[in-house]
């Protein structure tokens, strides 16, 4: 079974159309959308995760039509991580990642059970945050606080996260972090990972699954060996560029004029 799958997608944004998308993201594995800024990856994350409706087509999670979900079904289902910037509530750590614990409480009870309490400290313990449970998380640096936000999502306890620009704001060391943390959730619990990452080389490490936007269109899919080529890098991007391997790591060098 797929996690994902959209038939004939399309959404007129002003002068921008996502044009008749039709995907299929594999289960319990990490999928890329990758492409040129402008392309439309994050406004097809954002219609996935049911915050944009498309104009025409269907989503399908799990087989099942994304709107015939309750809400709090499909908050159980999926979770999207957006891009960081300008977001920063006046919380503790500990604070807002019970907020994970949301699409399963009750209407009238805002207590945190013993259940909830056990998931969201084992989704601190998983990101290595334990030590900040208590500190706000605006005085958190960029790095920390991405670790909170997959922490928030690990304890709301989907089967497929979504993520817009994971490692965006954050240095390389931090980037690795983050990638590494989110291969080894997807490994130990079987947790469909879908990106959008501007980084091919880390796109093409870290994913089962590549997919390639221009212009609205999806211009290229397969697993990131195959996506990942010189001819690639020249139709999408517009980028004269060789592709050397060192340790199985893809290296991209630019044809830069000296
Ligand atoms: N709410 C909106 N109003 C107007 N235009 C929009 C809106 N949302 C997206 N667009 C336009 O749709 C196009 C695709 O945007 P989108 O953010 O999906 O691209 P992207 O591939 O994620 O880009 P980037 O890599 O730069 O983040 C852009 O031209 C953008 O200006």
């Amino acid at each position: 079974m797929n996690a994902i799958q959209t038939n004939c997608i399309s959404l007129n944004v002003h002068h921008f159309k996502l044009d008749n998308i039709s995907l299929t993201i594999p289960n319990q594995k990490i999928s890329s959308i990758v492409g040129p800024n402008g392309s439309g990856k994050s406004t097809l994350l954002k219609i996935i995760s049911n915050l944009l409706k498309a104009d025409q087509g269907s989503v399908y999670i799990y087989e099942k039509e994304a709107q015939c979900y309750k809400n709090k079904e499909f908050a159980q289902k999926i979770t999207m991580l957006q891009q960081s910037k300008n977001q920063l509530p006046n919380l503790t750590v500990k604070e807002l990642i019970s907020f994970g614990r949301s699409p399963y409480k009750h209407f009238f009870s805002n207590q945190l059970s013993m259940e909830d309490e056990q998931i969201i400290s084992e989704a601190m313990q998983i990101t290595n945050i334990t030590n900040y449970k208590n500190r706000l998380f605006y005085s958190l640096s960029g790095g920390e606080q991405q670790k909170v936000r997959i922490a928030m999502a690990l304890a709301q306890k989907t089967s497929i996260l979504l993520l817009d620009e994971p490692t965006t704001y954050l240095d390389i060391s931090h980037q690795f972090e983050v990638m590494e943390l989110l291969q080894y959730i997807n490994k130990h619990f079987n947790i469909t990972i879908i990106m959008v990452l501007h980084d091919l080389q880390q796109a093409a490490t870290y994913s089962n699954y590549m997919i390639a936007l221009k212009q609205g269109k999806i211009v290229q899919r397969g697993i990131p060996n195959e996506v990942l080529t010189k001819e690639f890098l020249q139709s999408v991007y517009n980028l004269q560029a060789r592709i050397k391997f060192e340790d199985g790591y893809p290296l991209i060098i630019p044809n830069i004029r000296r």
